[in-house]
């Protein structure tokens, strides 16, 4: 074979096709190259970063000889010699895919158009024009959606892709404020408050306003339910509308809400992304860092997106003349979370990048032409949306099925019976998806599916829900805050039971007499209740001054508070020696009702709770499964999102055992033992195989021994202690191990900190990680749950007035909820069946909604069902 080389240091974008599809004139010398040589020399070098030589190793062994190339070959542009993974994408992905990086791209597209297919092929064409995956930062919305990605693009691109940073929005903001938050006022140690948590406290301001009214001789004040105040300061908080700019009574309870989570340490989810965003307003060093570390930004279902998000998403790429390398993709008709705030993203990015250029993805890949065709005339009703228009080449197919009903269980009988017909027809149950607009639908639909022993997975499920797995992440939370009375006391109630009660009375009362006996050092503030607890336990053994006088705490108490105390102490240790599993299995021993954690996931009917039927998996298993998941996560984000550490330096003798690896050296020693090896820095994986407390006494005399034998004789004999197990060599081993451990708790400490934000975040989606579906099984999940996934078979249940849309939808949230039902229609690839009831349960004649009148009559298939 003739020798072929490329020209060296040759640009790799002259490699990647044209908008049209063509591969570029090359710049290559010599003669002949056989077209499927081409064909691998061009995808050889998009898939790899360094300069290419392609050497022929036919003939002339391992070395080979450098090939070149014949010019005239390359101008033949044909599609099937494009580089695989380009393969398939129509003309309008391929531009999306590899249009200019230096400008913004907003990428706009219908249902089905495939944008995750384009922004999958956009990072690989990232990649292979030497972007380096670390550099490269992609956003989604939910931690289903990351790992939905990340698994994709490994997929798509190899291990090269396990570098990339992909998160969600909320994990990057929460990294962000945990790294720079004091930069807008935030120490690290905030609380993350759950839903539940905030929603009680706006209870509480609520009762407080009416007592102060009372106690005014005013009228209570008229204000909607709790939740719905609760949801409309999240709301205006998303879209950056401040209390100062909310009509009373709901700014009132805003700014008290604010202050109340202020003085208490507390955040909730919106507000990470304000915090993050604040940081990086008002410092530039940690905009400069972010900036460095992550030139290329992508970013999935930008409809989605709130005010605030987009202006913490500006704040991610560099201003004008610096290049703005960034790429959204979302669809404004699937905007689905108005009532979080969302909305209008498309339309902001545009303002924010003024310079935005924008590919239309149109056509529809995944429905047949009457699906899309119905949703686009139902979606056509909606006013305030960018102009679109959604076709396919796929077939026409079966027409939607419209099924009127008599009642509700007419409506589930008809509807098992329909699925019990496609499977016996061949179908798979994975094929197969029942939505529903409300969990008190979804509710019925499990209970009529478990009672026909129907097997089903339900996105609406949530093990971390689950009461156990909530105490157990309340002690996580106790450890890292325990001045947190809220924990506390949840703490205390699921490990004292019936006792908890007139325990946490008890320790109340304690707290409040403590300040007037004299006893305890008199404090202005509060004492947190594990502080009280801790005092109580050190005063009844003799060590923090004379016992307390404690006649109202009966024996039994007295040894609980003592051995719940120990045992939070015992744990902070154990923080710094196990890695995160093992760590949360000791705090499961703590627990009363650790046996729920080893058995089957219970069902729960007819609550949010739905479960998955039949299930084999028990609750520890489900939440190691998340373990596992965060730990891969994690350990990414922590390598592409902080400061690149130096070179590793060559590991010195070591003081812990060999096969924990060692890295950079800690801070330096004390004068007196410098000449001793230093511990150094424990790298993640060390810290993941290291128990220290088990290292210690295991090791510790061995170590010892070792440190004393690479101490210079010198220094040894200059102390006089006569020898390498001197006191000084002792102490200075000791200390090094103390210093060793305190670090590695810190470190373990972010960690689990981190893992309850994750946690947490998993629970407000309330999405099941995909690896909880069970393949051979149907799926029924809300309609937003089921957004971005697709099924050949859909019925969407109970769609009435009043269910789809709600009852007073009306203006922007009626345009919501027709994108709602939008959505529902648009997961079906091949049939479509839409049922809903003639009949409330109360007997009150029900209407059909108003969506199914807006499907064209042309494209239904109508049924009456009473039977
Ligand atoms: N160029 C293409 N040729 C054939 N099939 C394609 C093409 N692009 C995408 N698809 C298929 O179309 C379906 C939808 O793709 P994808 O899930 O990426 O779309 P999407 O735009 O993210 O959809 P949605 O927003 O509705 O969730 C998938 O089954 C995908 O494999």
């Amino acid at each position: 074979m003739d020798d072929f080389k490329l020209q060296e240091e040759m640009p790799r974008s002259a490699l990647l096709p044209t908008s049209s599809g063509h591969l570029p004139h090359p710049p290559f010398t010599s003669p002949h190259i056989p077209v499927r040589q081409l064909h691998l020399l061009t995808r050889n070098a998009l898939l790899r970063p360094a300069r290419l030589t392609l050497r022929d190793h036919s003939s002339s062994g391992a070395t080979g000889r450098p090939l070149h190339i014949r010019h005239t070959s390359l101008h033949a542009p044909p599609r099937q010699s494009l580089p695989s993974m380009f393969d398939g994408l129509s003309e309008a992905q391929l531009r999306a895919a590899t249009s200019s990086a230096d400008h913004p791209l907003l990428i706009v597209a219908g249902p089905g158009a495939g944008k995750t297919r384009s922004i999958t092929a956009r990072v690989q064409h990232l990649l292979a024009t030497g972007v380096p995956p670390a550099r490269i930062l992609a956003i989604t919305f939910t931690c289903a959606a990351a790992g939905e990605m990340s698994r994709r693009l490994a997929a798509a691109a190899g291990p090269g892709a396990e570098a990339i940073c992909v998160t969600t929005f909320h994990s990057l903001a929460l990294l962000l404020c945990r790294q720079h938050g004091a930069a807008a006022g935030y120490a690290d140690g905030f609380v993350v408050r759950t839903h539940k948590q905030q929603r009680k406290l706006v209870e509480r301001l609520c009762a407080q306003r009416r007592s102060a009214a009372a106690a005014a001789g005013r009228p209570a004040p008229a204000e909607p339910a709790a939740a719905a105040l609760l949801a409309a300061i999240l709301r205006a908080k998303a879209q950056g509308v401040g209390a100062e700019a909310c009509a009373p009574p709901l700014g009132e309870v805003y700014s008290a809400y604010g202050a109340a989570m202020a003085a208490d340490g507390g955040v909730d989810l919106v507000d990470f992304v304000r915090i993050a965003a604040e940081a990086l307003e008002r410092s530039a060093a940690a905009r400069a860092a972010v900036h460095a570390r992550h030139t290329h930004v992508l970013v999935d279902e930008l409809q989605d997106s709130s005010g605030a998000q987009l202006r913490f998403l500006r704040l991610l790429v560099p201003d004008p003349p610096c290049a703005q390398r960034i790429t959204a993709v979302g669809d404004d008709d699937q905007s689905i979370y108005g009532f979080q705030g969302a909305g209008g993203g498309l339309t902001h990015f545009e303002a924010a990048f003024p310079h935005c250029r924008r590919v239309l993805l149109e056509e529809n890949y995944r429905s047949t032409g009457t699906l899309v065709d119905a949703a686009a005339a139902l979606v056509g009703h909606n006013a305030s949306r960018l102009p679109k228009r959604m076709r396919t080449a796929n077939a026409a197919g079966a027409r939607v099925v419209v099924v009127e009903c008599r009642d509700a269980s007419c409506e589930l009988s008809h509807v098992l019976r329909r699925v019990r017909r496609l499977v016996d027809g061949g179908v798979r149950r994975a094929e197969i998806a029942l939505l529903v607009r409300t969990a008190r639908t979804g509710g019925a639909l499990q209970r009529a599916l478990a009672a026909g022993g129907v097997p089903f997975n339900t996105h609406a499920a949530g093990h971390l829900d689950a009461k156990p797995v909530r105490d157990l992440l309340a002690l996580l939370k106790l450890l890292l805050a325990p001045h947190d009375d809220i924990f506390f006391c949840r703490v205390v109630k699921a490990v004292a039971r019936t006792r908890a009660k007139e325990l946490l009375l008890v320790l109340e009362n304690l707290r409040d007499s403590m300040d007037q006996s004299g006893f305890y050092p008199p404090s202005a503030a509060k004492l947190p209740l594990h502080e009280v607890a801790r005092r109580l336990r050190a005063g009844w053994a003799g060590g923090d001054g004379a016992a307390p006088d404690t006649p109202q705490v009966s024996p039994a108490d007295r040894k609980f508070v003592c051995r719940l105390v120990d045992d939070l102490e015992t744990l902070t240790r154990r923080l710094g020696s196990l890695q995160l599993s093992g760590f949360l299995r000791r705090c499961i021993d703590l627990l009363h009702n650790k046996s729920l954690f080893h058995s089957p996931q219970s069902t729960r009917h007819g609550s949010r709770y739905l479960n998955v039927v039949p299930h084999r998996r028990t609750l520890l298993s489900l939440l190691m499964e998340d373990v596992n998941a965060f730990e891969r996560d994690y350990a990414r984000s922590q390598t592409v999102l902080t400061t690149p550490r130096p070179p590793a330096s060559p590991a010195p003798p070591s003081l812990v055992p060999t096969s924990h690896a060692v890295r950079t050296p800690l801070a330096p020693l004390s004068p007196q033992n410098e000449s001793l090896p230093q511990i150094t820095e424990i790298s993640d994986e060390a810290l993941l195989a290291f128990d220290i407390d088990e290292a210690i006494a295991t090791h510790y005399d061995e170590q010892r021994a070792e440190a004393c034998e690479a101490a210079p004789p010198r220094r040894v004999a200059a102390r006089g202690r006569g020898g390498c197990c001197g006191q000084d060599a002792t102490t200075a081993v000791g200390a090094t191990l103390d210093a060793a451990e305190a670090r590695i708790r810190e470190r373990n400490a972010g960690r689990l900190r981190a893992f309850l934000d994750y946690a947490e975040q998993a629970r407000c989606e309330r999405k099941a990680a995909s690896s909880e579906v069970d393949a051979d099984a149907i799926t029924l999940c809300t309609i937003h749950s089921s957004k971005g996934l697709e099924w050949s078979h859909v019925f969407i249940v109970h769609m009435n007035e009043g269910e789809c849309p709600p009852r007073g939808a009306q203006g922007a949230a009626l345009e919501e909820e027709r994108r709602i039902a939008f959505v529902a229609v648009t997961r079906a690839k091949e049939s479509l069946v839409i049922t809903h009831v003639a009949r409330e349960s109360s007997g009150e004649p029900a209407v059909a909604s108003r969506f199914i009148a807006e499907i064209p009559p042309s494209l239904i298939e109508r049924h009456i069902e009473y039977s």
